[in-house]
């Protein structure tokens, strides 16, 4: 029998990569996306199927996880094995200026989808995307023991949906599981995060569209993993034989400046000669170091990070260049045009 997966946040850099494995393995995957006026889909356009063709195992539908009712129907309608929640407000930074819509959707929205799993009578395994977040001003290193002390209302939120799932899974017997994952990167990361905002402005700077690159704080440090790899431990977690929470990490330390470094010198260009502070990128409490412990993961699911931040920072510099010399001057024609549209009726 094929197995049905639903991916909640898909067309995120995590969801795209996810669907793309699981139709590797022959899922049938199902996603939820928001409606917007601006097609939103570009990270899975390349995925396109027609839904109308028998072969179709990609489906979208429209769906928000501030809407309990909409996802009891879907799920109810779906009947998945496998959920993954990847939805989120995922901007630490944002999160202090939209701290009540980080706090409904990255926090409250898992509960509604787990009541929704519940409520629709669905037997499925569940996957939380709980995040490095949770550890905030614990010193590293950071495993599944370490004590959690977020420092931001996206690090709130997440705490929520951390502990939701682990009582969903004690209080009814649900296969639900957390994969607190430490950063995790890749061309298809969104333009704000650091690590893309750095690759991008390397990218401009090289080709002589840009001067300036206007950053924060450069002390922070991060553990940084290639995304592509991070969803194969997430699958890994759901076909494990028990329901447990596991760190995905790489293990080393980087810090932003390192990063910066790495990715300028891999362009001929050297950072500080266009690199300027901006206050506005400060955050009003930091997250000063997270380095992950992974080796739960690798001893009880085999999984291993194999990217480290350097090779990432040229991947992503290499794969910037060329999407910018594909189309010359607008940074917006990247987004470029999608090629479908969910059904409004599943
Ligand atoms: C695991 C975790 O990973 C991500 O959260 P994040 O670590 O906050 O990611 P980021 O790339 O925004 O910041 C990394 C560090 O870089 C510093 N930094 C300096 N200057 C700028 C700057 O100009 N922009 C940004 N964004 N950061 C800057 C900033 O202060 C911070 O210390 C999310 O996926 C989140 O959803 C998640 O779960």
């Amino acid at each position: 029998m094929t197995k049905k997966a639903l991916i909640t946040g898909i067309t995120g850099q995590d969801g795209s990569y996810l669907a793309e494995l699981l139709l590797s393995k022959g899922y049938e995957v199902h996603g939820v996306i928001r409606r917007a006026s601006t097609f939103n889909t570009s990270r899975i356009d390349h995925l396109y199927q027609d839904p109308h063709s028998p072969q179709a195992r990609l489906f979208l539908h429209y769906g928000d996880l501030t809407d309990g009712a909409r996802l009891v129907t879907l799920l109810g309608e779906i009947d998945p094995d496998e959920v993954y929640n990847l939805a989120a407000q995922s901007h630490v930074r944002v999160s202090f200026d939209e701290p009540e819509h980080t706090g409904a959707t990255t926090g409250l929205g898992t509960v509604r989808l787990l009541e929704a799993v519940r409520r629709a009578g669905v037997k499925c395994r569940f996957y939380q995307a709980s995040t490095s977040e949770l550890y905030g001003a614990t010193p590293p290193p950071q495993n599944e023991d370490t004590p959690f002390y977020p420092r931001s209302p996206y690090g709130a939120a997440k705490i929520y949906s951390y502990w939701i799932t682990r009582n969903y899974r004690e209080a009814y017997d649900m296969f639900a599981v957390n994969g607190i994952l430490f950063n995790h990167e890749s061309p298809r990361r969104g333009e704000t995060f650091v690590t893309r905002k750095i690759t991008r402005a390397v990218a401009a700077i090289a080709a002589g569209k840009q001067e300036w690159l206007y950053m924060g704080n450069l002390d922070a440090v991060r553990d940084w993993g290639y995304a592509a790899e991070y969803v194969e431990g997430m699958w890994r977690m759901l076909q494990a034989e028990e329901p447990e929470d596991f760190v995905l990490a790489t293990g080393r330390a980087t810090s932003v400046r390192e990063f910066l470094e790495t990715a300028f010198d891999h362009a001929g260009l050297t950072w500080q000669d266009h690199v300027r502070f901006d206050d506005r990128y400060l955050r009003p409490t930091e997250v000063d170091a997270l380095i992950g412990d992974p080796s739960k993961a690798e001893d009880k699911l085999g999984w291993k990070a194999r990217v480290h931040a350097p090779e990432l920072a040229r991947i992503m510099v290499d794969a910037d260049r060329e999407a910018l010399e594909c189309v010359g001057t607008s940074w917006i024609d990247t987004v470029g045009e999608s090629v479908w549209a969910p059904e409004t009726a599943a």
